[in-house]
């Protein structure tokens, strides 16, 4: 349990991009935000994503260790650097009242490193949360091992962790989609939860969600499931729910085996009574009779649909495994390497860090 903190003036949110798919969605969330109610912040053991990470600070972990060449896919690296880091990692922790955390399992640095900042966080007594993407079965069993052991000693520090299988990623968008394009429309998914959460914690609710709230749902022991649905019309809240509830992207544990729910709705202006019944309703069906189930609604005039709707469900069991490698012959998809021969300078930072690092460096004529 961590101890609450006293909410003075408003809640400081850190969001942490660290390592390579991290630092990509830190790139994707600066692009779009508007204001400032959460602080960015990059930790890269590789120096050039950094240098080409927007974000309000960053750090270099494991300078010396690692010259900033990256971990080489090594956790251990990762541990490490962040390890010899640990001071400006404290610095960044201790800014802020929560920590909401985006990585990539399966490479060195954020596997090895994001196991350590969220052990930090806990000893701070600050609510961490993480959003980890899991590798493509065609990565290779060695990524996908690495990913798993990750997650497993993750969630053993981290107060909640979503994960976001790439491989689900072929199931929504079809095997003909271009990796880049895949990868751009998982940053947005890992930047959407990251965002919903932000604006849950920061606008002041009419039925308010606090850190009391989340903090008793996110302490609920097992697997955390994370849906966001939008909508424009009150007629539309049963689609909404619907793409809340079994986005494939997110939905990977049983729901009905959920200790702990938070429901909350985003509106541009007024929701009616009814429609507000008929979402906690729904959301009460799909969880276990005993379990808690806490219900916000807030008004955010500035909300890009008129009705958003955030689902939060922690303390479930596992209802889907990481498919096994065979599944998806690596033929069906676009092989990384056919893709990233030759990149052109200008589009090198599209490329996903963990690809580039296996490439040679592009020409720089
Ligand atoms: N969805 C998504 N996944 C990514 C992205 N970049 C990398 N990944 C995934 O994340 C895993 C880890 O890659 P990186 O984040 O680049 O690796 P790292 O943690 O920086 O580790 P090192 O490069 O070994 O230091 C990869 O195996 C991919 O599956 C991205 O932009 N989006």
């Amino acid at each position: 349990m961590f101890q609450l903190i006293e909410q003075q003036d408003g809640l400081s949110i850190g969001v942490f991009g660290i390592g390579g798919c991290g630092c990509n969605t830190l790139n994707s969330i600066y692009e779009q935000r508007e204001g400032k109610q959460a602080k960015l912040f990059s930790v890269n053991t590789d120096k050039v994503v950094l240098e080409h990470t927007q974000s309000d600070d960053a750090v270099l972990i494991g300078a010396e260790l690692t010259h900033g060449y990256g971990a080489g896919a090594d956790p251990e690296i990762g541990l490490q650097a962040a390890q010899e880091s640990k001071e400006q990692l404290l610095t960044l922790i201790n800014s802020c009242d929560i920590l909401l955390c985006a990585a990539g399992l399966g490479g060195g640095t954020g596997t090895g490193a994001s196991p350590y900042v969220a052990q930090l966080a806990r000893e701070q007594n600050k609510p961490v949360i993480f959003v980890a993407t899991l590798p493509f079965s065609s990565e290779g069993q060695f990524r996908s091992n690495i990913a798993q052991a990750g997650l497993n000693e993750l969630k053993e520090h981290a107060n909640a962790v979503i994960t976001l299988p790439n491989d689900q990623l072929i199931e929504v968008l079809g095997n003909d989609v271009g990796l880049f394009d895949a990868f751009k429309h998982s940053n947005q998914i890992l930047h959407s939860l990251i965002k919903s959460l932000i604006d849950m914690l920061c606008y002041q609710g009419l039925i308010n969600v606090d850190l009391n709230d989340f903090a008793k749902i996110m302490d609920c022991q097992g697997d955390a499931v994370l849906g966001v649905g939008k909508c424009d019309e009150e007629s539309e809240f049963t689609t909404a729910l619907d793409s809340a509830l079994n986005n494939p992207l997110v939905n990977q544990v049983d729901m009905s085996s959920s200790s702990g729910v938070i429901v909350q709705v985003n509106c541009k202006d007024e929701i009616s009574l009814g429609s507000y019944n008929l979402i906690t309703d729904t959301v009460r069906q799909q969880v276990s009779p005993n379990a808690l189930v806490i219900c916000g609604v807030s008004k955010i005039e500035n909300l890009a649909s008129n009705y958003e709707l955030l689902i939060i469900a922690t303390g479930a069991s596992a209802k889907m495994v990481v498919e096994p490698h065979d599944k998806i012959a690596d033929s069906e998809l676009k092989k990384p390497e056919a893709v990233i021969t030759q990149p052109q300078a200008s589009d090198i930072f599209d490329i996903p860090a963990f690809i580039r690092n296996q490439s040679p460096p592009p020409n720089k004529e």
